[in-house]
């Protein structure tokens, strides 16, 4: 803990505080544009003693669904989402605090794969909401995040958590976000190796709390669980394809359903006379991940914070807690897909994609990112209390750019 009081020392110097100089309580409000829904994470920051040392002290979170690209053929319907969240950081912040309260939201894949006319008109309807409310709105403060900042701002968020970015002993983790529609992997290399086998785009320089860190990342878009639905069904970009059926053997036999994502219908369902459990469903799957994306060997051996998907997965198959999360094997997810691709019909409750999010989840692990069976997962949803999303790395970074600290 007080390695992290050490660390604010040198993020805002005591002379330079000029957001708020006499409060003892600032705060800063980032919106997360996501592709299944919008979230708002509001973020205190306390100067507990006189020496001017600052602190996270906490969060306060909430969300709405669907995502922002849901409204993308009435962009004007979307000012009620917005405006909803914002009044909780109405709420939250203190009427004199509400002026040098930057507010600022970045969205990820779900407008990345729209058209530029329909995400910037959604993000317009934004910017007005944000315009007439009363905090500090930067320049630039409703965008598309470039995929990279994604992974490397969640990668910030998770290490600050932990300890890892202050001190001499940095072990800093790799991080793994499954989306809807894109997914990420970062982190630090360690092996020379690395830097010469990654492709050029892969490696990012990015500067923060005093240090420059070079890292590998890559945001995957279509890879995300529920995009990769899609690409499993054979239905990724096929848009307004009237009344076709997608057919998969990851899906419960007689089953026959309808699917909204990203603003489009989809009739997806069982293999009515073919087959249908994990091994046929992992050959599917295959299809869509075999040598699609790049493998570095370093990340073989070491272990990953996962979150997003991975997360809800887990929890939904009772294989870890909701609140206390867990570490698991890769070979942990293949366990439970062939349990649930093989008894679907016990499974019917559950999600009918269950079977399908599993192996896919698994594929992507093994085949896809080419770890091993016995690769550990550290699956979190919040550490001290505060969400491991790339919300709080871009916090920092806005603070930082906004001339908070140097
Ligand atoms: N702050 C958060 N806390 C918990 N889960 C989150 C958070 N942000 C995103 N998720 C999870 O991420 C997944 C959806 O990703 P999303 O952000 O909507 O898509 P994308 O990142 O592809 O735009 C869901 O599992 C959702 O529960
Ligand atoms: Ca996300």
């Amino acid at each position: 803990h007080s390695n992290r009081v050490m660390w604010f020392q040198d993020f805002f110097p005591p002379n330079m505080c000029p957001i708020n100089a006499k409060d003892d309580t600032f705060y800063g409000i980032m919106f997360d544009a996501g592709s299944t829904g919008t979230r708002i994470h509001i973020y205190t920051f306390v100067q507990k003693s006189p020496e001017n040392l600052l602190e996270l002290e906490g969060e306060i979170f909430e969300s709405v669904k669907p995502g922002l690209s849901a409204y993308a053929d009435q962009p004007e319907k979307e000012k009620n989402m917005s405006l909803r969240l914002l009044d909780m950081a109405i709420d939250a912040v203190p009427p004199h605090l509400w002026k040098k309260t930057p507010v600022v939201l970045k969205a990820t894949a779900g407008l990345r794969l729209l058209s530029e006319e329909k995400a910037q008109a959604l993000l317009l309807e934004v910017r007005e909401v944000f315009e007439e409310s009363p905090f500090l709105v930067p320049e630039d403060s409703v965008s598309i995040m470039d995929g990279s900042y994604e992974g490397i701002l969640a990668w910030i968020t998770v290490n600050f958590l932990t300890g890892q970015l202050s001190g001499q002993n940095q072990h800093t983790v790799g991080t793994l976000d499954l989306g809807g529609a894109s997914t990420q992997i970062t982190f630090l290399p360690q092996f020379e190796e690395t830097l010469k086998e990654a492709p050029g785009d892969f490696l990012t320089s990015f500067e923060m709390f005093n240090s420059t860190y070079k890292l590998y990342t890559h945001s995957y878009l279509g890879f995300g669980l529920k995009a990769a639905r899609l690409a499993i069904l054979g239905a990724l970009n096929m848009e307004a394809v009237d009344g076709q059926m997608f057919r998969s053997s990851c899906l419960p036999k007689h089953l026959e359903a309808e699917w909204h994502f990203g603003g489009v219908k989809y009739r997806y369902g069982g293999n009515k006379e073919g087959e249908t459990g994990f091994k046929p469903c992992y050959l599917e799957v295959l299809k869509v991940v075999k040598g699609k994306l790049h493998q570095p060997t370093e990340i073989r051996g070491s272990s990953f914070y996962a979150f997003s998907y991975y997360y809800d997965r887990a929890v939904d198959t009772n294989l870890i807690d909701y609140e206390q999360g867990g570490i698991l094997e890769v070979k942990d997810f293949e366990r439970k897909a062939k349990e649930v691709c093989d008894n679907m019909e016990r499974y019917n409750s559950a999600s009918p994609f269950l079977c399908m999010d599993l192996t896919y989840i698994t594929a992507l692990l093994k085949e896809g990112f080419g770890f091993r069976d016995n690769t550990l997962l550290q699956l979190t949803k919040k550490v001290n209390n505060i969400e491991t999303s790339w919300t709080l790395g871009a916090t920092f970074h806005l603070l930082q750019s906004l001339g908070i600290t140097y």
